[in-house]
């Protein structure tokens, strides 16, 4: 049964390292990885594309229901590709306009019930590390380790920054911070499934901390639960 595969789940606002940290985790522990914020950004980005407005509930509701999404293998150092009917949108839906959209299409009760079971179905042995806003509160309400991780808006909006220029994009960290700022807003403000800890959630915040330290405290509290 499902119910008896392992989860942990990490979430957190914008920039706080989530994915990252996901991402070496999952990897560590041999276990599958979901980034449920990616099938928001597909949304949103299909939506673009098929000429759905970003608040058209009805419409992006049935789009959500039939999207056309494929998670394939990891690359050699690089995250799985994505695929949006047929199309590799690994790197389209990584920019903060989709970032945004999909934090607005993501505020719409139809649209979150419309994605719930296939974020489900990732839940498969040998276990799961899941990354997003409401892992913890709603989709795996049963993980055995639930971490919160945060960090400052300007740290977020920096990494954010370093992020996409390294990717050659043009960015401006002022805008930067303004954004992540609308998107925290958004995110813990809906009423459906809002950006909050679950009860039973670790806090842990990353301002100050490296990849690696985060990763290892992590470990830590996976250890401590016989999860590693
Ligand atoms: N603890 C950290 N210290 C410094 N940079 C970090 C840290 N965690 C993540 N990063 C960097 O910040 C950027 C955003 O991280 P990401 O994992 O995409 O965040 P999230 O998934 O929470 O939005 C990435 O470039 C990542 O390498
Ligand atoms: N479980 C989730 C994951 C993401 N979302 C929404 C809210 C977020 O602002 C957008 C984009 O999420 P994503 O995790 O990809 O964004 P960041 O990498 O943290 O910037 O999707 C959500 O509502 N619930």
């Amino acid at each position: 049964m499902s119910a008896d595969i392992s989860v942990i789940t990490i979430d957190g606002p914008s920039g706080s390292g989530k994915g990252t940290v996901a991402t070496l985790l999952a990897r560590q522990l041999g276990w599958n990885f979901l980034d449920s914020g990616a099938l928001y950004r597909i949304l949103a980005l299909a939506a673009q594309k098929h000429g759905i407005a970003l608040d058209d509930e009805e419409r992006l509701a049935v789009l959500a229901a039939r999207l056309d999404v494929r998670f394939g293998a990891e690359g050699e150092g690089k995250g799985a590709a994505i695929l949006l009917e047929g199309d590799d949108v690994s790197e389209a839906i990584r920019n903060e306009s989709v970032g945004a959209g999909a934090s607005r299409v993501a505020a719409l009760p139809a649209i979150r019930a419309a994605l719930l079971q296939r974020q489900k179905d990732f839940r498969q042995a040998p276990g799961l590390v899941a990354d997003g806003r409401d892992m913890g509160t709603v989709v795996f309400a049963d993980a055995r380790l639930k971490i919160f991780l945060t960090a400052s808006a300007e740290e977020r909006a920096r990494r954010r920054f370093l992020q996409l220029k390294a990717k050659g994009d043009d960015v401006n960290l002022a805008s930067l911070i303004d954004e992540i700022r609308a998107r925290d807003e958004r995110d813990t403000q809906r009423a459906v499934a809002p950006l909050k800890p679950a009860g039973d959630a670790v806090l842990l915040d990353s301002t100050a901390l490296s990849i690696e330290q985060v990763l290892a405290s992590i470990l830590s509290e996976a250890a401590s639960r016989g999860l590693a």
